[in-house]
């Protein structure tokens, strides 16, 4: 066995401002970083692999001896201070460093061809000449930003989306500085195109247009080796998992190993609108089968050509993988469970949220995100949440995880029990009205929505019957908003508010347009999936967009940084009233109740040191001592996707 070391020359930090609690962690990962083993590692099952689309180089020694170098060690040194400096000193044991493979420097073709280290025209002259990439290069050199202009002029020249989020991804895969530069420079231009609702087409045709794996694929196959396939990928460092099962992806139902296009979307936004460098993001599917006949007989279809397990078998593969993944990465690292049905989302986050570090988007994220929606809104109908009645229409994970959440901030603000609260909160199904008399056939989940009342078989019922001041869809349902179900709102309330939560587009219970038109005007509307303003008798309305990518990036970046091992509903709330505080009077002039996606980060850095202050106040958090500034320590702590300059 022999092994060398090489440096990361890296001179552009793109961060300041770091506490000297960040400085100690700084020197004690330094060193850290400063090895990158050459080859081969521990054991003879080295072997040379491919590494986000680069061939790991089997470097001959002599090779080693030259002085420049650009090492495979990603953004850890110019992110110092920042949660990976949380993670790194807690690791439990070094074992968890151990590849299986070697790992080597990049330089010259080798170089151009690395996502991390990729900056096409942008490498000046020195260093074409300091890593062999004379020649290979056209001779200009050319700036990022100017990179970034040229992107966006090639993404815009595609009229169908789905090839722009193609484009995009072949950028992610080529020049990931470049990608996420692109999409926090034009966020409200692209997140509809790497995330709802074109990731929703992308994971319906994923087979055919499949052309770099991306994430990590877990299925029953591996069952008994995922600590193995675990350490099969490349990064070490991991701080945030998305994991789905493909079993309900958005409201397009089962898509199987095909639900991969969710992680990797969610996982990119952690980075650009959390600040959560990409190389801590490891994105999975767990493929136990699917239940779509289509995929089931499509010969392209990427995944298990098996109907789903359930029961024991599927209890135990989440669970060795539960196990494995807090073993291999140890207990501060967040899993956010994305995208199951219902059945098994509120089974595992149950199961394991006293014990991991766990948190379900569709449950809890898109909770937080309508809570501070409607926390907003009273500033333009007036009232508390208590002198409001809710009806929903789908009382599935999100529609629950919403009521739940709206009861316990009412509970808190009011002091009255929460099973008083929980009254003002109606839900329909597709049974109709939840009523008591309906208790004994209804999922436990639903059963604390059971109130007295006779049975009403439609929501246009419930609406006149209820007659709630706000209008819930989380059905997956498209056009379930009728005319008349709008109108119905519209002669109760003078200013109803209507959200429309389903995804994609397609699943919409109705449009922007329509709820405008069919209130005359008058509704407070945001969807989950976006729309553009709508004119209406000369008047322009701009949709709010009420979608968990508001939360779970500043969420997560306020657990990871403050060394969090736990979420407590108490987070999530705080969540909601740091994003309810970020919408601007100009914003509610314009009858908006979430601020524009162009202010992100500055969001999400509110976001996360609320969370993280309310982490310590509840004695989760463990990285101690608390910073003094938690919002400037969550900037300090966000990754930025300028290129580093390599000597
Ligand atoms: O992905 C989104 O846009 C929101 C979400 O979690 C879902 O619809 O399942
Ligand atoms: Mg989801």
């Amino acid at each position: 066995m022999f092994s060398s070391t090489r440096c990361a020359f890296l001179s552009n930090s793109g961060l300041g401002g770091c506490s000297s609690l960040c400085d100690a962690a700084q020197k004690k990962r330094s060193t850290r970083l400063r090895v990158v083993s050459m080859t081969p590692s521990s054991s003879s099952s080295s072997r040379s692999g491919d590494r986000n689309g680069s061939v790991v180089m089997e470097t001959p020694l002599k090779e080693l001896k030259k002085e420049s170098t650009v090492a495979d060690v990603d953004d850890n040194a110019i992110s110092a201070g920042g949660p990976q400096d949380v993670y790194g000193e807690d690791r439990a044991t070094e074992d968890h460093f151990v590849t299986p493979w070697s790992v080597s420097v990049a330089s010259g073709y080798t170089l151009l061809r690395d996502p991390h280290f990729n900056k096409g025209l942008a490498f000046t002259e020195d260093e074409r000449d300091a890593h062999y990439l004379r020649g290979l290069l056209p001779p200009s050199v050319i700036p990022q930003e100017t990179q970034v202009k040229k992107m966006i002029q090639h993404v815009r020249q595609y009229q169908v989306p789905l090839q722009k989020y193609m484009a995009m991804m072949d950028l992610q895969e080529r020049n990931e500085r470049l990608f996420y530069k692109l999409l926090i420079d034009h966020v409200e231009e692209l997140l509809p195109v790497v995330y709802t609702p074109t990731v929703g087409e992308a994971c319906q045709k994923y087979g055919s247009i499949f052309m770099h794996p991306q994430g990590l694929y877990i299925s029953l196959k591996e069952k008994g080796k995922i600590r193995e396939v675990l350490r099969n990928w490349p990064e070490k460092n991991i701080q945030v998992i998305v994991v789905t099962d493909g079993e309900r992806i958005l409201g397009l139902g089962d898509l199987g190993c095909q639900g991969m296009g969710i992680p990797v979307g969610k996982l990119s936004l952690y980075t650009a609108l959390g600040g959560v460098r990409p190389s801590a993001c490891l994105p999975i599917t767990i493929d136990v089968g699917t239940n779509n006949e289509k995929l089931l007989n499509d010969e392209l279809y990427i995944g298990l050509k098996q109907r789903r397990a359930t029961g024991q078998e599927y209890a135990e593969l989440m669970h060795e993988f539960m196990t494995a993944v807090k073993q291999t990465y140890g207990e501060k690292v967040l899993i956010q469970f994305e995208d199951f049905a219902n059945h098994n989302a509120f089974n595992l986050l149950e199961k394991y949220r006293s014990t991991h570090l766990v948190f379900n988007d569709d449950i809890q994220g898109t909770a937080s995100v309508v809570l501070a929606g409607l926390v907003a809104s009273l500033k333009l109908v007036g009232g508390n949440l208590a002198d409001h009645r809710f009806l929903f229409l789908g009382a599935g994970e999100a529609g629950t995880g919403i009521a739940e959440l709206i009861a316990l901030e009412t509970s808190k603000q009011t002091n009255a029990p929460l099973e008083e609260v929980r009254k003002n909160i109606w839900l329909v199904d597709s049974k109709g009205l939840i009523v008591s008399s309906r208790k004994d056939s209804l999922q436990h989940f639903k059963k604390p929505w059971a109130h007295e009342h006779e049975p009403v078989k439609n929501l246009l019922d419930a609406v006149n019957k209820i007659k709630p001041t706000v209008l819930i869809g989380t059905s997956g349902q498209g056009r379930t908003f009728t005319k008349e179900v709008i109108e119905a709102m519209a002669s109760i309330n003078k200013r109803p508010i209507i959200l429309s939560l389903s995804n994609p587009t397609s699943q919409s219970e109705c449009t922007a347009e329509e709820a405008y038109k069919w209130s005359q005007g008058r509704a407070i509307f945001a969807s989950g999936s976006p729309f553009p303003p709508v004119e209406y008798e000369g008047k322009v309305f701009v949709p709010g967009q009420a979608n968990n990518a508001y939360i779970f990036p500043g969420f997560g970046l306020g657990l990871i940084m403050s060394g969090t091992i736990r979420v407590h509903d108490d987070l999530l709330l705080a969540a909601s009233e740091a994003l309810a505080a970020q919408v601007s009077q100009e914003n509610f002039d314009k009858g908006l109740i979430y601020p524009p996606f162009t202010n992100i980060r500055k969001i999400s850095a509110h976001i996360a040191a609320n969370v993280a202050a309310k982490a310590y106040e509840l004695g989760l958090a463990t990285r101690l001592p608390q910073p003094k500034d938690l919002v400037k320590f969550a900037e300090s702590c966000m990754y930025t996707p300028a290129y580093r300059s390599y000597r």
